[in-house]
This record gives C-alpha cells, structure tokens and sequence, in this order.
C-alpha cells in the first residue's frame, strides 16, 4: 500500500510459523499504560463520585458542549423523526426490516433433557431487564448503530433500554437529529445527550436526579452495555466489564481483505479507504499471494484517497502502523494469515471466495465476495456492523439476538427421581468433603 508504514513480505518456498505470520501482520499494540486506560480511569472515578456534574464537565471538555437537558426530551425525538429526510427515513426502514428479519430468526429455542419421568433440565433464555446501548458521534454519526444495537434488543425482549450518544457540536445540546429520529423509529424513548467514557460509566453506575444538571429523573444503572465507540468508548467498556455486562471490544473500525490475482483493484481500493474513513486510528490491510494485485493497487489507491471527502483521516490511518500489505507465497498461507489476525471484517476476493470462506474460523464478519463489501454490511445488508475488533474475534462474536439473553437453567427432580442419584451426591460430597452437601440429600431420603 503506498504509503503504508508496514509492508511486509513473505514469500519463498519455507512455510512461515503463525510467530513470523503474527509478527509481520500490522497491527497497533500498546503496552499496558501506553493507552488511555489512566484519563479513562479518572473518569470513571469522577462520575462514580460525582454523578451528573462530572458528566457535564466533560462533555464541555471533549464535545465543546454543555447540555441544558442531559435526558433528551420526549418532544424532540419526536420533532427529528417529523423533519427527518423521507429518503433516509426510506433506507433507515429498509434497513431495519432485514436486521429484524435476521434477528429474530435467530432467536435460540428453550430446551428441556429429560432422564426419566420424575427428573429433567432445562435451559431458558432469559432477557437481561435493562441494557445501555452506546451510539458513537464524535468524527461522523451514526443512525445506523442506533438500528444495530436497538434491533436484537428487541428482538430478544429487552424491556428497558437506555441509549446514550453525544450532543452534536449544532449548539442544540442534544445528540445529532438523525440518531434521534432513528430512536424514535425504533420506540427508544430513553435517550441521554452524553458520549465517551463518561457516558459508559452514567450507565455501569446510574446517576442521580440532579435538575441542575439537565437530569430531572434519575438514570437507573443498566446489566449490560453494548455498542462501538472510539478508543475512549472501548476502553471504559473494558474497565468496566464485571461490574456490567459489555458486547465485546467494539473499538476502532478494522478490515482485512483476503485477496488473489483475480482481485479487482478498483474495489479493493475502495473498500480499503472507506474503513480508513472512520478513525486516524482505523485499520486497513490486504493479504495477499499476488505481488501483480500489489502493483496495480496502487493507482486506484492513491487516486481514491485524493478524491475521498476524508482524505486526512484516511491517509493517517493507512499509513498508521495499524494499516499495510502482507504479501505472502500462496492462498493457504494467506488463509492462514486471516485466521491470525482475526479481523473485525474480512473480505474475500479470491477466485473461489466461498471455499475460502469455509477456512475462515476467526473474523468478527466474513464478506464473501467482491459484491458483498464492508459498507454494505454497515448499513443494509441485515447483519450486525457491531463486532470485536483488535484480534478479540479469536474469542468474542459481534452483536446478535443471543448478546441480550442469558441461558438461564432450571432443574426439576421429583423425589424418585433425586433416588436415581442420590447415591452419587452422597459419594461426590464426601469424596469433596463436602458433607452437608451430601446430608442435604439423605434428608430427603430419610423424612420421606
Ligand atoms: N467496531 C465496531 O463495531 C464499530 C462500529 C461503528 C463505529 N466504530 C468505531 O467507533 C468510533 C467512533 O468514534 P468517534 O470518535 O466518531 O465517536 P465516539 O462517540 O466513539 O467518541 C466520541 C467521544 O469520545 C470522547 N473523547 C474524545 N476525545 C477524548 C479525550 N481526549 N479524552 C477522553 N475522551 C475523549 C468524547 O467524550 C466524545 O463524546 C470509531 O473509532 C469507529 O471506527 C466501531
Ligand atoms: N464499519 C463500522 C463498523 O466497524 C460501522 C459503520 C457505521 N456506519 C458506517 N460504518
Ligand atoms: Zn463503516
């Protein structure tokens, strides 16, 4: 990638280990200390003590805006769906019917084994009651995120819903009119105008009624926080995870393109930059067996970045040491790569994108095939655009239905059936020296 400050080569006949794989991949690696963990932390702090007060001084510090009402009120979400675009309201609909469709068709079943007549188990999904949805508005805003948290919520049963996003630099002191709008669409009538980490930590730790502050009512603390966010954002999340429930690492936008010969620059190009578009500290990279697709990269690359509305932010972030090429010996290694790094998004441009789409085992989303680019999963194509980001896909998935539930199980032995087993809770305690665990049991047995 031109420009890039890491491209990496590794062809030749010798098989990389996935070590020379990992350590030729770009990626930003901070040491412990070297991220915003301390400015987060004092944060959190400052609004465990302080409440609404702090939350206002640091939107006046880091948005430039001091909200006269912290809780939007009710009229305004309905005044920004009235003015709201008949053709964003269109495509906002549109895309909310298919997140539906595939949020619900998602949703698990309860099931029930059964070891005889008199003794059964069961696993129920459950709603977590009260959730915090988090949507970003610092660089761009995003009505979109609004429909991708709201969306499985609902789907799952999610009876209270807190949103936050912070208020727009427009001097109205309340988040941007098009987030608005889209809550309304969506029936969220909970909305606060607070961003960053001082939003993540109102939610974890509720705020009290303070009218001074623009809060009338107090906000209730949430179980679960999710949404994507800047590095602030993600790192409040994960100090705070324990005390709340969070979605995953959600934080700056990344992808991966898995490409071969057959790759059409032009596309690559385009889907590389429109990612780099979010953040100084977004992540392009390309992996790829084809030094051809590398050279006719970088044409379209630099043409579309000179013509791109963003095209600061984008030129930091491909040229960060986040962003870059990984030219490797053949499409298993490549695939290899992909698999390591475990993109937030990846996208295959091979001749045959489904077959490698079946080895891809760790991505927070696969797009497969050069119709099927990262922006349209963003916006329209059903799926989720909320998902882990800085390798947290080796283990963690992205927003689904599944996010806000939990597997609660339920045991239901009658007294034949404990019989069956009596014997052996009796021996497992002992054998743990345990034995009022065991005691608990032959009371049953001895009274019955
Ligand atoms: N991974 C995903 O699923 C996903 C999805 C959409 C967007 N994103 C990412 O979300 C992010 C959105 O970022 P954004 O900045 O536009 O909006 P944001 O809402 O995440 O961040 C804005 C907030 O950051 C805080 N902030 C800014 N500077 C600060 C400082 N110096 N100290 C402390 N706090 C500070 C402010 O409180 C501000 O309200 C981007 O990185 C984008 O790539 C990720
Ligand atoms: N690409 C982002 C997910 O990382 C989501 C998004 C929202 N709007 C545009 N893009
Ligand atoms: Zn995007």
């Amino acid at each position: 990638m031109r420009g890039a400050a890491k491209s990496s080569t590794l062809p030749g006949s010798a098989a990389p280990s996935d070590a020379e794989l990992l350590a030729a991949l770009p990626r930003l690696h901070r040491a412990p200390g070297d991220g915003p963990e301390a400015a987060v932390c004092a944060i959190l702090d400052q609004v465990r003590g302080r409440g609404a007060a702090a939350v206002q001084e640091f939107s006046e510090r880091f948005d430039g805006v001091r909200p006269a009402r912290l809780r939007v009120p009710a009229a305004a979400l309905v005044a920004a769906l009235e003015e709201l675009d008949p053709a964003i309201r269109a495509a906002l609909e549109a895309s909310i019917d298919r997140a539906r469709a595939f949020a619900a068709d998602q949703l698990p079943q309860d099931v029930t084994t059964s070891f005889g007549a008199d003794a059964s188990v069961t696993v129920r999904w459950v709603p977590v009651q009260r959730v915090g949805l988090y949507v970003p508005g610092g660089l761009a805003v995003y009505p979109s995120s609004v429909i991708m948290n709201v969306v499985p919520a609902q789907a799952a049963g999610v009876s209270s819903v807190a949103l936050v996003s912070p208020p727009a630099r427009d001097g109205s002191g309340l988040p941007h009119p098009t987030i608005l709008a889209a809550a309304q669409l969506l029936g969220v009538s909970e909305v606060y105008a607070m961003g960053g980490a001082q939003a993540i930590a109102a939610l974890a730790y509720g705020l009290e009624a303070d009218p001074e502050q623009g809060l009338p009512e107090a906000l209730a603390p949430v179980s679960l926080i999710t949404g994507p966010g800047n590095k602030f954002v993600a790192t409040a999340k994960g100090l705070l995870k324990g005390l709340v429930g969070i979605d995953a690492e959600a934080g700056p936008t990344e992808i991966a393109i898995l490409a071969d010969s057959t790759a059409n620059p032009e596309f690559v190009a385009a889907d590389l930059i429109s990612q780099a578009e979010h953040d100084p500290e977004a992540a392009s990279v390309l992996i790829t067996d084809s030094e051809a697709l590398v050279s006719a990269l970088q044409e379209p690359l630099a043409r579309q970045v000179a013509a791109t509305k963003h095209t600061e932010r984008v030129v930091t972030s491909l040229t960060g040491e986040q962003s870059g090429v990984l030219l490797v010996a053949d499409l298993d290694t490549a695939v290899r790569a992909a698999n390591l790094y475990a993109a937030e998004h990846l996208e295959i441009h091979t001749a045959d994108p489904d077959a490698v789409a079946e080895r891809i085992v760790n991505a927070g989303a696969v797009f497969v095939g050069e119709y099927s680019p990262v922006s349209l999963g963003d916006y329209s194509a059903g799926s989720n655009h909320v998902l882990p980001t800085l390798g947290t896909a080796l283990h963690a998935s992205g927003l689904h239905t599944a996010t806000f539930l939990k597997a609660q199980q339920e045991i239901r032995y009658g007294r034949a059936g404990l019989a069956q087993v009596a014997g052996h809770v009796r021996t497992l305690a002992d054998a743990e020296d345990l034995p009022a665990h065991g005691d608990a049991v032959d009371v049953r047995s001895s009274l019955a």
